[in-house]
């Protein structure tokens, strides 16, 4: 599970090639809540790089504080000590060059998908005229399978189409970086298979940067480059790291048909068990 460095990219053993740029930058993060208890220091020294078109998936045991970093990467939640950096800028709160997908996609409910979608690409293309700015909410509705529902209302919708509706939001504002919190973490295995295949199709298509926090260790491998494995709190940070070697594009037959699968699945089962 080596990776080579040439001229500054970064080489898997499966010739998987990284282009050099650090899109993600965490330097000696620190969160720390205060509680009626006095402080709680939730990650401390917490130091990793994301590079540009990586999808990196994050597991660790329930409350160590995955939330709580991606939160901050999302600029949705103060950072105690240490900086985050996109393309080497400092954040300083939200912007539009990350996009999240959180677990529930808490839409407008009395508005319909197109109208949920264009919330965010107003914002973010104020000088687009009204037809390219339907034109792309309807791109990334079409893209998610969402094609007969432009003009359902979000309370109408199930909730594997709204997790659609929130993915399709997601891409269309065209982030650097996409941050998921367990975005399939509500949906039955059958919705979450589909729409894992929805999200790495699109992912593939922009080469945008994804960071996914998932409690599923076969999530973690089919969908990533790396899976990043976070220490138990209070204090966490970054434990270990798994380079998953499986060329693109991956089927679920043959990631699980790979000599290596089983190799990868123990090796995270062993982290989290210890
Ligand atoms: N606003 C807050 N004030 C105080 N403590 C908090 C706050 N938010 C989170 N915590 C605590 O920080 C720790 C990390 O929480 P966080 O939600 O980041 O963990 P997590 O790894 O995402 O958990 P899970 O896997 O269960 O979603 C937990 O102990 C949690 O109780």
């Amino acid at each position: 599970m080596s990776t080579n460095t040439i001229n500054n990219d970064l080489v898997t053993e499966n010739g998987i090639v990284f282009p050099s740029e650090v899109m993600l930058d965490l330097k000696h993060l620190k969160k720390v809540y205060p509680t009626p208890k006095g402080d709680y220091t939730v990650l401390e020294d917490l130091n990793l790089q994301i590079m540009k078109e990586e999808f990196v998936t994050i597991i660790g045991h329930s409350g160590c504080g995955k939330t709580t970093m991606l939160s901050m990467i999302a600029g949705l939640n103060e950072i105690s000590g240490g900086n985050i950096s996109v393309l080497g800028n400092h954040i300083k709160g939200p912007g539009p060059d990350r996009g999240v997908i959180f677990q529930s996609p808490s839409l407008m409910p009395w508005m319909t998908s197109l109208q949920n979608v264009l919330l965010g690409v107003n914002q973010v293309f104020p000088h687009a005229t009204k037809s390219q700015r339907n034109d792309i909410a309807k791109y990334y509705l079409q893209k998610v399978g969402l094609e007969d529902a432009f003009n359902k209302k979000a309370s109408e919708l199930s909730q594997g189409m709204q997790q659609r509706v929130g993915i399709a939001r997601a891409f269309a504002i065209k982030p650097k970086v996409l941050l998921l919190d367990e975005p399939f973490g509500m949906l039955d295995s059958l919705t979450r298979g589909e729409l894992q295949d929805i999200l790495i199709e699109i992912w593939n298509k922009e080469k945008i940067t994804a960071v996914m926090i998932t409690h599923d260790v076969d999530e973690a491998i089919f969908l990533a480059d790396r899976v990043v494995m976070m220490t138990s709190g209070p204090k966490a940070k970054i434990g270990d790291i798994l380079n998953i070697n499986f060329e693109r594009p991956r089927t679920r037959k043959s990631v699980l048909e790979h000599n290596d699968y089983y190799k990868y699945r123990k090796h995270l089962i062993d982290f989290l068990e210890h």
